[in-house]
């Protein structure tokens, strides 16, 4: 299998380099090396068990790799705790929604603001005048990030009772909420029909116009990964095969050949 690396971009948002990751014997990542350029949307493909979901594990700390490094704008992600990652500006959507079903919408979108929020709950007690003006500044963003994606019909509404396909999306409202520099996307249209998947897409494109956000994209779908992606990284058995324009890769005979031999 012939490893790819790509020739530095100049000035990345995300630079990761020979990222190895090992559980005993299984080498889930191995030497991966890709860079994200601010405001691109980079997708991660390969088939089941290639190591997608351990290099998300990796960029938000919840694995710590063996080897290799991962720099957000410079500044080294590598044995930080995930909370200091999300605060750095990395923030994640799940495969499996990340939403408190009992609170409305629109609490758990401020839930996402919470750790740009300078008033805590004494502070508060005392500041009335300056926690109250700080509620306003980040309802003000929620309200703007619920037009975007909208969700409007849905404020007042448990999270719990919402269709599967808007729950989605509230929870990418709840990653958005956060204001991160790079955006994780697990599996966003998984579990979707065509209706949902296309319009999810349709969000993804606002999302990037608007926000001009970066953003990685971990997706089964690949006629979405080819239609949205700027650029995509492949992988298999935890090695980079191919990395670059969704044309590129579609016609690249490693990641056919790993693709249809899991498929023979
Ligand atoms: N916590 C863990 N303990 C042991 N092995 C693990 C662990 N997490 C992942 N692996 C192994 O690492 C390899 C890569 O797994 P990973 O989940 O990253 O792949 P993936 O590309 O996301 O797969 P899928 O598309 O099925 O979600 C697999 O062989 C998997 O069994």
């Amino acid at each position: 299998m012939e490893r790819v690396t790509e020739p530095p971009a100049p000035n990345p948002l995300l630079e990761v380099r020979d990222l190895t990751l090992r559980f005993g014997g299984v080498t889930a990542l191995d030497g991966v090396g890709f860079a994200v350029r601010h405001g691109e949307l980079f997708a991660v493909i390969g088939p089941n068990g290639a190591g997608k979901t351990s290099i998300f594990n990796c960029l938000n700390g919840v694995y710590r790799p063996q080897q290799g490094t991962i720099t957000l704008d410079g500044r080294s992600l590598v044995g930080r705790a995930p909370a200091d990652i999300a605060a750095m500006g990395v923030a994640r959507t799940f495969q499996n929604l990340g939403l408190f079903g009992h609170l409305t919408l629109v609490e758990n979108l401020m839930l996402g603001r919470h750790h740009l929020m300078r008033t805590g709950f004494f502070a508060g007690m005392f500041w009335w005048g300056r926690a109250k003006r700080e509620e306003i500044t980040h309802r003000a963003a929620v309200e703007e990030i619920i037009e975007l994606l909208e969700l409007e019909p849905y404020r007042r509404m448990p999270a719990g009772l919402l269709p599967y396909g808007v729950a989605k999306r509230a929870e990418l409202g709840r990653a958005l909420a956060m204001e991160p520099r790079l955006l994780l996307l697990d599996e966003p249209v998984a579990g979707m029909n065509l209706e949902e998947t296309e319009d999810t897409a349709r969000y993804l494109l606002e999302v990037r116009r608007e926000l001009g956000l970066a953003m990685i994209l971990v997706e089964h779908d690949m006629s979405l990964v080819m239609d949205l992606a700027d650029r995509v990284l492949a992988l298999d058995f935890g090695v980079a095969i191919a990395t670059g324009e969704p044309s590129e890769i579609q016609h690249d005979p490693q990641v056919i050949e790993a693709y249809l031999g899991g498929a023979a």
